[in-house]
């Protein structure tokens, strides 16, 4: 819709519905309600969702998907698998769901068909993929690749970092792959630290091809692998992924050792084409392409399931049930799987760099509370750490828990254990444990207090067979879907990133001001204000330089 949402009927329904459903407690929904466990529960590709404890019912699922569409998210996903410029402020189409169209499909977009454009990359990447891997492409000193380093920030390595950690079993070609993404020199250090030149493949992703960090980690890189090889050898270790030929020739890296992508994927949503590269190589073409079909498999359940049997529409609606009706400010993501160990943090750029907004498309305010702030960490170790928050804390986390029936290898019934704790959580944080079920345990009465467990703290539990490259892209198309409807919901542009820009500037006007022989001028245009002018003399005193 266009508009404010948070003026539609719908919207004040559900204004309405919490206030009758805030006192009641997931303890009583189910008494009153038990086939709510098998009821409240959804199906996509392999993956299953219970999302029965909850504190919403039937009603509520009605109310909210009323909102859905109210706020034309029917049209809006047509929009988007169709090609149209939904990204307004950057007036571009929307289609990382193109990255993973079979082959035989078509989606003739602004008058070219990228399929046909996506699998012809995908092509020359399985191509070069399946020559580093057979040992044909060989160093510049005749030795195969044993490495690839991953140079990127953003989506540029979260996703290729992420998806390499949760895969690694699978790479099966002896090529392990590392990822530098931070300006911060012990980030590069550590990457190349027991790294051979002679047997190292860089891998420059960057889809502007401007990203200061990853030029400057680049050029450390290049001048590492200079010093030792010489300048020829350049073009047997440096590859890129861009959408900026033009930048990478500058750089000095052959155009035809460069796979490209377009600018209607945004960074965030990229590591399913191109900036995949280096997981690709790591894990093989095949298994890239299984990946591929596991997101697409979400994508059209996406895109055809009705909405109340639509695993993303129901997880962001009920996103936005807690964050916009109960004052909820984050979402928890709690794998238990330690292969998964980088996705919460991969998911923090999908969620919050895409909602993280506060106007609407059309540039007018917003007046609800847009953007979850994702966090989380592999269980169990969560458990022993910032678990006790979200049992007894003040404030209400939802929480998404994931689990997978098979390990890739077990140890000792290790992995029964695993998924034991994660059902265990889930319905201690949903049921709680009452004063009087505490004392009847013999507790001393001045303890009861602080081993009640107030329960009634909702969460998602979605389980799956078993981590592979499939259940993989399910999931996290799974999320990318999850953002989309809330996005849509809000009304804001989940597809720019606006936000990001300024501190960049900043700090390239900062910089001088750090190094000159000269301290800066207390006038100087550069220090922004006292504070920072401060800190900067501080700094310079520690370097050692005149301040
Ligand atoms: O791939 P690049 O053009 O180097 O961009 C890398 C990253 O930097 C930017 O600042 C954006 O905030 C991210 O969305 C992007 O993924």
């Amino acid at each position: 819709m266009n508009g404010d949402i948070t003026r539609s009927q719908e919207w004040a329904a559900l204004g309405k519905h919490h206030g009758e459903l805030a006192g009641i407690r997931l303890r009583e929904l189910f008494a009153d309600d038990p086939g709510r466990a098998e009821r409240m529960t959804a199906a996509a590709g392999d993956l299953y969702l219970d999302y029965s404890k909850h504190r919403a019912t039937s009603e509520t699922i009605g109310l909210l998907l009323a909102l859905a569409e109210r706020a034309g998210l029917r049209e809006r996903i047509a929009a988007m698998f169709g090609g149209e410029h939904i990204n307004v402020s950057e007036d571009r189409a929307v289609l990382h769901v193109a990255l993973r169209m079979p082959r035989e499909t078509r989606l003739v977009v602004d008058g070219q068909d990228v399929v046909a454009d996506v699998h012809a990359v995908l092509d020359k990447m399985s191509a070069f993929s399946g020559r580093i891997r057979s040992q044909e492409w060989k160093g510049a000193t005749g030795r195969p690749i044993e490495t690839v380093v991953n140079i990127g920030i953003g989506g540029s390595d979260l996703g290729p970092a992420m998806a390499y950690e949760a895969l690694r079993d699978y790479a099966d070609a002896g090529i392990a792959a590392r990822f530098v993404s931070n300006i911060d020199p012990a980030d590069i250090t550590g990457a190349l630290a027991g790294l051979d030149p002679a047997t190292t493949l860089f891998v420059i992703s960057s889809k502007t091809f401007t990203t200061l960090e990853t030029l400057t980690n680049a050029r450390v890189a290049r001048r590492w692998l200079v010093d030792a090889l010489g300048e020829d050898a350049v073009s047997r270790h440096f590859v890129a992924v861009s959408t900026n030929a033009a930048k990478v020739a500058e750089f000095g890296i052959d155009t035809d050792n460069m796979f490209g992508f377009w600018d209607w994927v945004g960074g965030r949503y990229s590591y399913d084409g191109a900036i995949g590269l280096s997981l690709m190589i790591a894990i093989g073409p095949e298994r890239f392409r299984e990946m591929l079909a596991g997101f697409h498999t979400i994508d059209e359940h996406f895109r055809t399931a009705p909405f109340e049997a639509n695993m993303p529409v129901l997880m962001a609606l009920l996103g936005v049930w807690y964050n916009d009706f109960f004052g909820a400010e984050s979402r928890a993501v709690l794998p238990y799987s330690q292969r998964l160990h980088r996705f919460p943090a991969y998911l923090q750029q999908l969620t919050m760099e895409s909602n993280g907004k506060s106007v609407r498309a059309d540039g007018t305010p917003v007046t609800a509370g847009t953007g979850e702030i994702f966090w989380g960490e592999p269980g169990t170790n969560g458990q022993h750490a910032f678990y006790q928050l979200l049992h007894q804390g003040t404030r209400l986390v939802p929480a998404d828990f994931i689990g997978f029936a098979e390990p890739f290898e077990d140890r000792e019934g290790m992995h029964d254990q695993l998924v034991a704790n994660l059902l265990a959580q889930t319905s201690a944080l949903a049921f709680g444990r009452t004063a009087e079920e505490i004392a009847g345990e013999g507790t001393a009465a001045e303890i009861v207090p602080h081993k009640v467990m107030p329960g009634n703290r909702p969460t998602s539990t979605i389980l799956a067979p078993k981590l592979t490259p499939s259940t993989l892209g399910q999931l996290v198309a799974l999320y990318e879907h999850i953002v989309f409807v809330e996005g849509t919901i809000w009304g804001v542009d989940s597809f720019d990133q606006w936000g990001v820009e300024l501190g960049k500037k900043m700090a390239l006007d900062l910089e001088p001001a750090l190094t000159s022989a000269e301290p800066p001028e207390p006038s100087a245009a550069t220090l922004p204000d006292p504070s920072t002018e401060r800190l900067v003399r501080r700094y310079r005193e520690l370097r050692g330089r005149r301040a």
